[in-house]
C-alpha cells in the first residue's frame, strides 16, 4: 500500500518535488532554481522549457534521495506561482516566448488604456473577477502575447496555441504533452487570470471579448481535488495526478485554515496573505483581492480575501545580487543585528508597481530617510522591516474589510526562519505571530489537495491533526515605538507613487 504523497511546487525562483508521509512530514525533498530573465527594467520571464525539465528531475531526485518506488506513492498534486503565462504549440509541447511572469510590468499602459475607457476605472472588472486591473493578473499577459508573438493569434484561434499558468503547462507536460497531455486548470489559478467569472466559476465571454482572447485557447476549469488523469512520464508512469492548487491557496490547505476568518501569511519572493471567507463571495472595498480558496471535489467553492505584495524575500535576493552587501540571503540576519534599529531609512521595495492594497502601477522603489549615519546594518534592517510594514497594511485593510480584528497570524514560507522579521511583525502587529512545525505548507497543501482525491486521508480532521506549532512570536513594543515607525513608513510609501509615466 503507498505510504506517501508528493507534490510539486513550481514556484517563482525554483522548483521543488516534496513527498509526505501521512502524518504532514517531509519524507524527500529535491529542489532546482531557474534562471530569472530581465530583457528590459520591469519586465520578468521565465524559460518554460527549463522549468519542466527542472520538474523531470526535482521529482527523479525526490525518488532517489528518499528511495522510492512509483508503487510507494499515491498521488501528485501540483502548486506554482500564480498569474505566471505561457502559451505553446498544442503538436510540439514548444512554447511560443518565455512565460511573462507574474511580477512583470510591461503591461501597464494596457492597464493604463482600460482602466481609462470606463467610470470605474481600475475596478472596471471587480464585480466580476475580484481583482483590480493591475499588471499582475494572466489576461493582460496573455492579450500582449497575442498582440506581439508574430502568428500566435491565428494558431490561437485554430486551437493549436494553449495558453496555461505553470499548473496547466506541467500538468500538460506530465501527463502526455503532444501526445494526449492534459489541458486544464483549477479554480484556484484560473481565479488570477482575470477571465474567469467568480460568480460562475467559468470563462466569461465579455471578459474574453474585452481582452481579445480566443476561448479555444483556455484550459477547462476543475475543483483543485480530484483525479484528472494519471502521470505518462517515466519519473512518475501511473501515479494519479489529484490536486492542483495556486501556490498561495495552496499555503492556506497546508495551513488548515477550513474554518472562515482563519488566516496565514507566507512569506517568499513575494508575500500573500489570505483569510479564509467561507463560501459567500466577500467583495473588497479596501484594496484587497476576492479571490478563490480552494474547491474540493463535489463540494462548494470556498473564497478568500487576499492581501498581495509583490516584493518581500525578492529584496533580500536582490540586495544580495545587485548590491552584494550579503553573500547569502541568510546573511541578512546578523547583518540587520549588527544595528539597534533602522537609523532613520525606510525601503519601499516598489520594484513592480505596489500591488495591495494600494495598486500603484506607477510606483517605483525608494529609500528614504537616509542621512550619513545610515550603514549598511540599517539598510539590511530596513529591508527586512519593508515586509513588515507591507503585511501591516494588508493586515489593516483585511480587518476592515472583514469587520474583525486579527487575533493571531499563522506565517510560513522561507523568511520565517528569520527570527528578528518575526519578532518584528508581531510587535508591528501588536498580535501573536505563530509559525508551523512544517513550513512547507505550500508544498503540503497541494499533497493534501492529491491525498484527499485518492483517499490517503479521510477528511479535514486527519489533516488539522497533522499542524502543530513550532513557535509563537509575541508582541513586545509600546504603542508609542509602533506608532512612529509606522509614521515613517506612511511618509515613505508615499514618496513611491507616480513615479512611472504611464
Ligand atoms: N534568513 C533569511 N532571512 C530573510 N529572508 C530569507 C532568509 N532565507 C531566505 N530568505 C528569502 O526567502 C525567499 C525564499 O522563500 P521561498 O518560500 O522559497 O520563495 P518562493 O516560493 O517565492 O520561491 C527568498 O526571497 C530569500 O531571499
Ligand atoms: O512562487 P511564489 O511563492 O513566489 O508565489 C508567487 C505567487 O503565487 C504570485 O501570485
Amino acid at each position: 500500500m503507498p505510504q506517501y504523497v508528493a507534490a510539486i511546487d513550481q514556484g517563482t525562483t525554483s522548483t521543488r518535488c516534496i513527498v509526505f508521509n501521512r502524518q504532514g512530514q517531509i519524507v524527500s525533498l529535491a529542489q532546482k532554481e531557474h534562471k530569472q530573465i530581465y530583457p528590459q527594467p520591469g519586465w520578468v520571464e521565465h524559460n518554460p522549457e527549463e522549468i519542466w525539465k527542472n520538474t523531470l528531475e526535482v521529482i527523479a531526485l525526490a525518488r532517489i534521495k528518499g528511495k522510492l518506488s512509483v508503487q510507494d506513492i499515491a498521488a501528485v498534486g501540483i502548486t506554482n506561482q500564480r498569474e505566471t503565462t505561457v502559451v505553446w504549440n498544442r503538436k510540439t509541447g514548444k512554447a511560443y516566448h518565455n512565460a511573462i511572469v507574474w511580477q512583470d510590468t510591461r503591461t501597464g499602459e494596457l492597464v493604463s488604456q482600460f482602466a481609462a475607457a470606463d467610470a470605474l476605472g481600475q475596478d472596471r472588472f471587480r464585480e466580476k473577477t475580484g481583482l483590480p486591473l493591475a499588471t499582475y493578473f494572466s489576461g493582460l499577459k496573455l492579450k500582449w502575447l497575442l498582440d506581439n508573438v508574430p502568428g500566435l493569434r491565428d494558431d490561437a484561434e485554430r486551437g493549436d496555441a494553449l495558453f496555461g499558468n505553470m499548473d496547466t503547462f506541467v500538468v500538460w507536460n506530465l501527463t502526455g504533452g503532444p501526445q494526449g497531455g492534459l489541458h486544464l486548470t483549477d479554480v484556484t489559478n484560473a481565479s488570477r487570470t482575470q477571465l474567469m467569472n467568480l460568480h460562475t466559476l467559468g470563462w466569461d465571454d465579455s471578459l474574453l471579448d474585452a481582452f481579445t482572447i480566443p476561448r479555444a485557447m483556455l484550459p477547462q476549469i476543475r475543483p483543485s481535488s480530484q483525479v484528472y488523469g494519471t502521470v505518462t512520464s517515466e519519473v512518475l508512469p501511473g501515479v494519479p495526478v489529484a490536486g492542483i492548487l495556486g501556490d498561495q491557496q495552496a499555503a492556506l490547505v497546508g495551513q488548515t485554515c477550513y474554518e472562515p476568518g482563519m488566516a496565514k501569511n507566507t512569506y517568499g519572493t513575494g508575500c500573500f496573505l489570505l483569510m479564509n471567507t467561507g463560501t459567500k463571495l466577500r467583495p473588497s472595498t479596501c484594496g484587497l483581492l476576492t479571490t478563490v480558496a480552494y474547491q474540493f471535489d463535489n463540494q462548494p467553492v470556498h473564497y478568500a480575501l487576499e492581501g498581495s505584495v509583490a516584493i518581500a524575500g525578492a529584496l533580500v535576493q536582490w540586495l544580495r545580487d545587485n548590491l552584494g552587501i550579503i553573500e547569502k540571503s541568510t546573511d541578512i540576519d546578523a547583518l540587520a543585528r549588527s544595528v539597534d534599529d533602522n537609523g532613520g531609512a525606510y525601503f519601499v521595495p516598489a520594484f513592480s508597481g505596489l500591488y495591495a492594497p494600494h495598486w500603484k502601477a506607477d510606483a517605483r522603489g525608494v529609500i528614504a530617510g537616509l542621512t550619513r549615519f545610515v550603514t549598511k546594518g540599517h539598510l539590511a534592517r530596513a529591508v527586512l522591516e519593508a515586509t513588515a510594514y507591507q503585511t501591516v497594511d494588508v493586515v489593516r485593510a483585511m480587518e476592515q474589510d472583514a469587520g474583525v480584528s486579527l487575533r493571531s497570524l499563522r506565517v510560513d514560507g522561507g523568511m520565517v526562519v528569520n527570527d528578528l522579521l518575526m519578532q518584528f511583525q508581531s510587535d508591528m502587529l501588536n498580535c501573536p505571530v505563530i509559525r508551523p512545525l512544517i513550513t512547507e505548507t505550500t508544498a503540503l497543501g497541494a499533497a493534501y489537495a492529491a491525498g484527499l482525491a485518492v483517499g490517503f486521508w479521510n477528511g479535514f480532521d486527519d489533516l488539522r491533526q497533522n499542524w502543530g506549532i513550532a513557535k509563537t512570536y509575541e508582541p513586545h513594543m509600546e504603542e508609542i515605538q509602533r506608532s512612529k515607525l509606522m509614521r515613517g513608513w506612511q511618509k515613505a510609501i508615499e514618496r513611491s507613487f507616480g513615479w512611472e509615466d504611464q
